[in-house]
């Protein structure tokens, strides 16, 4: 099987994206997040002060409860859930896992309950960082790959505009010239990936090194050599102990940032770094780019790099030789 699923942006800053999934029967808009693996839902069994708006998974209607089976799960910005489990059908575009591990949430942190936008995450890093207990489960992706005609799934994500997940196929359609491969360190349970030299204005500002490509975070989180010297090129900007990071006036010029990967450069557009105003009608900006100290020193490419790329999280070599896939759209 092989097939497309629209992600759309899930507000105005590009916060987030998030695609329709069928599990069991009903539909949930679900955050793809290739840095975690757990697929996680709003269900019936999610207390009523927690439901919020949120569409409900009814695994007592559809499921296989997986009798004793439990999750706990905390992302790097603080946010978490946890709760049951459920084996069910979860339907992805034209692509289907007949039995899935459905996590249903018991509790949700404040910020996934007043998250209208996000009923849950399909995690797609690798499932030896799945967090049930007490026996580990498989992603969506690990558990549909080998139906697929090709081991693999291109993320298309774009600024302001649906763009599509794709699984068990390239589309030369959505990206231009070739796509350069990097190898893969899943070790830790990521898309842990190498990022080469940087350059802003034809000025080198250092190297990247270990990296993970992950859609379920924002921004872009770098070291802070690379960091400073990118603002170094934006007039006015600072680093704020008052807002937690590099700030400039909105109505800077923001230049455009380019990182060797798999030998290829690749570039991110100015503007994309201009993540929001500080609050609502503040003509001062925060920043998306900002130093790895933000995510516990770990290099995170978040949607602020993917978005206007085609990355292809790839198992073609085989499973034991994970590689990304990375081209311009
Ligand atoms: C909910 C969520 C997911 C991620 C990225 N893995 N973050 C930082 N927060």
């Amino acid at each position: 099987q092989q097939g497309s699923v629209t992600a759309s942006p899930s507000d105005s800053m590009d916060d987030s994206y998030i695609c329709p999934v069928t599990t069991g029967s009903n539909t949930l808009h679900l955050d793809f997040d290739t840095g975690s693996s757990d697929l996680w839902v709003f269900s019936t069994d999610t207390p009523a002060s927690e439901q919020g708006s949120h569409s409900l998974y009814n695994g007592e209607a559809t499921g296989k409860l997986l009798s004793g089976y439990t999750w706990d799960i905390t992302y790097e910005d603080g946010s978490g859930s946890k709760g049951i489990v459920y084996s069910d059908k979860v339907v992805i575009g034209p692509v289907t896992a007949t039995s899935q591990a459905v996590e249903a949430a018991t509790s949700a942190s404040s910020g996934f309950v007043s998250d209208t936008s996000t009923d849950g995450l399909v995690g797609l890093a690798f499932s030896s960082i799945n967090t049930v207990e007490p026996q580990q489960q498989l992603t969506f992706f690990d558990n549909v790959k080998s139906s697929l005609a090709s081991p693999l799934f291109a993320a298309v994500l774009k600024h302001g505009k649906a763009g599509t997940y794709d699984f068990g196929y390239l589309d030369s359609s959505k990206y231009t010239g070739s796509i350069a491969y990097t190898a893969v360190d899943n070790s830790q349970g990521f898309w842990g990936f190498t990022a080469g030299a940087t350059t802003v204005g034809g000025k080198s500002t250092g190297s990247v090194g270990a990296a993970i490509m992950d859609t379920g975070t924002t921004l872009l989180y770098l070291p802070s050599k690379v960091v400073s010297a990118y603002y170094a090129q934006v007039k006015g900007s600072s680093n704020s102990n008052t807002y937690g990071g590099y700030i400039f006036p909105c109505s800077a010029t923001l230049p455009d940032w380019n990182v060797s990967i798999g030998g290829t450069t690749f570039t991110v557009t100015g503007s994309y770094f201009n993540y929001s105003p500080v609050s609502s009608g503040s003509s001062t900006c925060y920043g998306a780019m900002q130093p790895n100290s933000q995510t516990g020193g770990s290099t995170v490419f978040g949607d602020t790099f993917i978005k206007g790329h085609y990355i292809v999280f790839d198992q073609t070599q085989g499973s034991n030789s994970p590689r990304l896939g990375l081209a311009k759209q």
